[in-house]
């Protein structure tokens, strides 16, 4: 499990200052390997909703958003891929990921790229989502693919999201909104201090002129579904990674090459199979092997990276939120930070997604990903039609799914917990206890990393006047409950001597891997808030400043942040829409 924070990023020395500098670095020769739409035109004038029948992708140009203004960057990404900080505000730079490719330099391309995909929810397939009911109008209907380049040895691809519409628009405006960016971008950088494989933030630019009407809460609503709507600015994020490929995307394949949609569905859905292998896991997967090894070694590989993801992601109380196969990168990281939140008030079902139900919630997401992996197999099965063996392979890699998801959460919680064995009582006590008293995920287990000698540090992270579990048994009587929390405390500090002694580590030594394990920061929804509000008014203070807190998520950091950042969420932001729950409208 990658549990090691990327707390110090690699240093690279920013030798990239100019667009001219990174078109050098520009090589489409992956996607060069993909087959494009037969019916899309070659200039990229491709933005009204419309069926595509086959191809993996559509040329498609970026609409500029109108008067861009600087937001942010990621200074950390920037250095990682050795641009020089000064580039984000030159105008080529801005003009590219504001979204005019018009006049980039060569051999950069001045047309984009979209791709189709299908989607399944929870393991049912889906078609009605398209206008067309046929799923062939479904896909990025707002992210636009901009660059393939190999930079520091490592392919990326860069993509505009809201960068205008696509053939998959589906008739929305192919935009975003300021807020919605800002919570992606914040989101996606934080993800990564976390440890978390995920798409990376490059950077954030808002228009100042183009607006866009989206339902959104009322200042301090407690209604669950918006009750207002806002005119807000549309911005450009751009995010990157070495494939946008979803499982969602195998799929739209794998559908057509199930059901013989046309000649070459069979040979298409090889194709992404074998391009998700190029860009994904080209080193693991060694690439003279048969495409039925390869697809056994794939899914092998990406249910591997796939429970680390949700084991992960509960370990720094992320809530992905709507875990479709649209929104399951094959690559094994996040993708998608509109419906997330991490978890204040500790609850097994945490969700703060109007939209997601309970199946998505915060300790269901291994099932969701289980749901994901199964499609993941279904799409790619038709490959294996002729090899009896390696689909056998498949469906053991596919079966034991469950049990490789539950050895890497029991490992995630045994080392939250600062032991090396999990004890499934000491856990199950625990998580009862969590949600009967409730207490914040984030301070209890960072409080608990301080390895305390008693409870009363951890009452910190105590909710007091928040209900517990309506199935509590203990909520009502706070005696019993403070017993419990004893009796708990004593037997975990008992296993902790224990094994401190079993392995000659110290105690100092145990609470300083919990520190790396148990992040102090997380990016609460009542910390983004204000940043988006008062960004929208053009002051972008509180987004640096959360940038940088986000940043270095175990770091102690000044007493003024921990004022700031290390607290219980105000018993008044509870149930507020917009705070503690939101709609998808982004
Ligand atoms: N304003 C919009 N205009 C056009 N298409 C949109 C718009 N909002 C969402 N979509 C499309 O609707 C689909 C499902 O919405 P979802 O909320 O997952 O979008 P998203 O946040 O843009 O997606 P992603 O981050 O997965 O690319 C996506 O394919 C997305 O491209
Ligand atoms: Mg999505």
């Amino acid at each position: 499990m990658n549990m090691k924070a990327n707390i110090q990023s690699e240093q690279v020395s920013t030798t990239i200052a100019k667009l001219e500098d990174i078109a050098k670095l520009a090589d489409y020769s992956l996607m060069d390997t993909l087959n494009c739409d037969p019916d899309a035109t070659a200039n990229g004038d491709d933005h009204e909703p419309r069926q595509v029948f086959s191809g993996h992708y559509v040329p498609v140009t970026p609409t500029p958003i109108a008067n861009p203004e600087y937001v942010t960057h990621s200074k950390d990404f920037f250095r990682e891929l050795g641009f020089n900080d000064a580039m984000a505000e030159s105008t080529d730079f801005m003009a590219m990921f504001s979204g005019d490719i018009s006049h980039l330099p060569q051999p950069m391309r001045k047309v984009g790229w979209a791709t189709g995909y299908a989607l399944s929810i929870y393991g049912t397939e889906y078609i009605q989502q398209c206008p067309f009911r046929t799923g062939n109008g479904y896909g990025d209907g707002r992210a636009v693919s901009v660059l393939e380049a190999v930079i520091n040895n490592q392919r990326w691809e860069m993509q505009l999201k809201g960068g205008g519409r696509t053939p998959y628009c589906r008739g929305g405006d192919g935009r975003a909104v300021l807020r919605s960016s800002i919570r992606e971008f914040l989101a996606q950088e934080h993800m990564h201090a976390l440890g978390v494989p995920t798409s990376r933030s490059l950077s954030l630019y808002v228009s100042k002129t183009e607006k866009v009407r989206r339902p959104w809460y009322s200042q301090g609503s407690h209604a669950q579904d918006p009750d207002t709507s806002l005119v807000e600015p549309v911005a450009i994020s751009t995010r990157v990674a070495p494939s946008f490929i979803r499982v969602g995307q195998l799929e739209l394949f794998g559908r057509r090459a199930r059901s013989n949609q046309h000649p070459n569905a069979m040979q298409e859905l090889e194709k992404i199979v074998q391009h998700g292998i190029d860009r994904e896991y080209s080193k693991v997967i060694d690439n003279s092997l048969s495409m039925p090894e390869k697809i056994v070694l794939l899914a092998q590989e990406f249910r591997n990276r796939l429970t680390s993801l949700v084991a992960n992601w509960v370990r720094v109380g992320f809530c992905q939120g709507n875990f479709n196969s649209d929104n399951c990168a094959l690559g094994g990281y996040t993708l998608d930070y509109g419906p997330f939140g991490f978890v204040d008030a500790f609850h097994p079902f945490f969700q703060s997604w109007t939209g997601g139900g309970q199946h998505f919630a915060f300790l269901n997401q291994g099932e969701a990903a289980q749901r994901n992996f199964d499609m993941f197999c279904t799409a790619v099965r038709p490959l294996l039609a002729q090899h009896q063996d390696f689909a056998q392979q498949l469906t053991e890699i596919q079966i034991s799914f469950s049990k490789a998801m539950q050895t890497k959460m029991e490992t995630m919680w045994a080392a939250k917990l600062g032991l090396n064995i999990y004890d499934p009582m000491l856990f199950s006590e625990l998580e009862s206890l969590m949600v009967q008293t409730p207490v914040d995920y984030t301070i209890f287990f960072r409080e608990l990393s301080s390895l305390p000698h008693d409870i009363g540090s951890l009452e910190k992270s105590f909710y007091k006047g928040v209900n517990g579990s309506a199935q509590s048994n203990h909520s009502a009587n706070p005696e019993a409950l403070k017993k419990a929390w004893s009796a708990w405390f004593v037997k975990w500090n008992s296993l902790i001597e224990l094994e401190s002694v079993a392995s000659g580590h110290s105690r100092e030594q145990v609470s300083k891997q919990m520190k790396l394990v148990n992040p102090k920061y997380s990016l609460r929804e009542w910390f983004v808030a204000p940043a988006y509000q008062q960004a929208s008014e053009g002051n972008y203070t509180l987004v640096k400043e959360l940038q940088d807190v986000m940043t270095q998520p175990y770091a102690e950091q000044t007493q003024v942040q921990q004022d700031k950042y290390y607290k219980l969420k105000p018993l008044a932001f509870f149930d507020v829409g917009g705070l503690s729950h939101y709609s998808c409208s982004s």
